[in-house]
């Protein structure tokens, strides 16, 4: 049995925290339904004290955006949305259009469509996340999606221009500097100024996941991707100072982002919690990473690997950083995560800003059924068929009418029966199956 040197906060006050912000959701978005642009104006005014004339950035605003960047910022971003982008088509171009003959005049096939027009929410709360503008808005754009919007709410007071830049740069048709519920609504549900869009995607704090979730059905989402949790897997192949950094450089998103470490080491356990105490003294962003600590922090002290393979994927955490003598074998058998960091040369915040894998990752357990946004999650794959000849018409409408008939689908059968009849001169009564006809006939 694993030993929790450490706990967060228990089961049942998360879920009473969840249930405050399915609250708070429903009711702001009812009001958005009901009064359009002057709820999210309102909306806006109170939650990010912005008040513009329009939520919409013109050309000319962008363009003076941009230009307050430096070089050296822009080249960096162009840096980042190549790598995104390079990945992106590596993936597009896996993912195949298929045709194929399953028998002699049947032709299935499969083609992957855009969706037509996506949502991508850039978060903006407490930092301006430059990188989610290149995880969603550039491979929204490497899918070919024709219309792409994208949301964020101000930085102190103001459009920030690097996420706006990264916004326009990824191939973002529409910005609006709005955040939130408001965000994510607006775009769903649609205002007097803005159309609504088919697709929400792109991360965001409680308020927003849940906000995504909830328009799920009216629209489709990427999926559940809220405040980041990360997790450490490590044995006595690192030390605590490596293990603590990486607990602490995620714990900064928010006060509500779990880290834990799971590991075979009780001396580096017992090492990593002094680590954290050491430099949660000296982080310029403790405020925020000593109360994800203090309430989302779990150490976790198992009996060996298999132990810390089975506590890891049970807890499906969204970044999981592997550091031991056997990161390929977590690997091969980890099943239930966001994404994998293997190795010490590697961490989280490299996927994050700039390696080119997607940021945008399952939260709350949802890589238990689903891994990141990617290229794939913009393209829509939908089948469909042919029947080329008389003979194979005349087979399959055969089976068909008789398995119409095994329903009671009788209106069904009468579909095949009449295909029956035109294509293969076989009488078959209005109303019954297709008589029955041995292979070997
Ligand atoms: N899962 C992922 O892939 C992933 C990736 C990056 C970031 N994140 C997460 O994104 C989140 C970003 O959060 P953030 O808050 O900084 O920015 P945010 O843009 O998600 O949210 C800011 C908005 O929240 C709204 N808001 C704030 N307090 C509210 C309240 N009490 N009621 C209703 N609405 C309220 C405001 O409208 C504000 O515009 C973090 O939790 C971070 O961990 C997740
Ligand atoms: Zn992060």
């Amino acid at each position: 049995m694993a030993e929790y040197l450490k706990r967060g906060k228990p089961e049942t006050e998360r879920a009473e925290d969840d249930a405050k912000t399915r609250a708070v959701v429903e009711a702001t978005l009812a009001d958005i339904e009901a009064r359009g642009d002057a709820a999210v104006r309102d909306l806006a005014a109170k939650f990010d004290n912005y008040t513009p004339e329009s939520f919409r950035l013109t050309q000319d605003e962008i363009d003076a955006l941009i230009a307050e960047l430096s070089p050296c910022e822009l080249a960096d971003i162009k840096f980042a949305q190549e790598q995104v982008r390079n990945f992106a088509q590596a993936q597009r171009d896996s993912m195949l259009d298929i045709e194929v003959e399953t028998m002699p005049g049947v032709i299935l096939g499969h083609k992957n469509i855009p969706v037509q027009s996506v949502g991508c929410y850039v978060p903006g709360g407490k930092f301006p996340m430059v990188a989610s503008a290149h995880m969603s808005v550039a491979t929204a754009s490497v899918a070919e999606v024709p219309r792409i919007i994208a949301c964020t709410p101000p930085w102190q007071g103001k459009p920030n221009p690097a996420v706006i830049a990264a916004m326009h740069l990824g191939g973002a048709h529409e910005i609006y500097v709005l955040g939130g519920i408001q965000a994510v609504g607006a775009m769903a549900i649609g205002t007097e100024t803005i159309d609504p869009v088919h697709m929400l995607v792109g991360p965001g704090n409680a308020f927003v996941a849940e906000a995504k979730r909830q328009l799920f059905g009216r629209v489709g989402i990427d999926l559940f991707a809220g405040p980041t949790e990360t997790m450490v897997i490590a044995d006595d192949t690192v030390d605590a100072e490596i293990c603590a950094t990486d607990l602490l450089g995620q714990a900064e998103h928010g006060y509500n982002s779990p880290a834990v470490l799971v590991t075979n080491s009780r001396k580096l356990a017992e090492e990593t919690l002094k680590e954290v105490d050491r430099l949660l003294e000296i982080l310029p962003t403790r405020d925020t990473a000593s109360v994800s600590w203090r309430d989302y922090g779990e150490v976790i002290l198992c009996a060996d690997h298999d132990e810390m393979l089975a506590v890891a994927n049970d807890i499906a955490s969204e970044h999981v950083q592997v550091m031991t003598d056997r990161d390929d074998w977590y690997l091969e058998h980890m099943t239930c995560y966001g994404a994998l960091f293997l190795g010490a040369r590697t961490n989280v915040s490299n996927g994050d800003k700039v390696i080119g894998t997607n940021h945008t990752l399952p939260t709350k357990k949802a890589g238990r059924y689903t891994g990141g946004l990617w290229v794939g999650k913009f393209l829509k794959t939908h089948s469909y068929q042919q029947i080329t000849t008389d003979e194979a018409a005349t087979l399959i409408g055969e089976y068909g009418s008789r398995l119409c008939m095994l329903e009671g689908f009788v209106g069904h059968a009468e579909q095949c029966n009449v295909r029956v009849r035109r294509y293969g001169g076989v009488n078959v009564p209005y109303g019954q199956g297709a008589p029955y006809r041995d292979a070997a006939e």
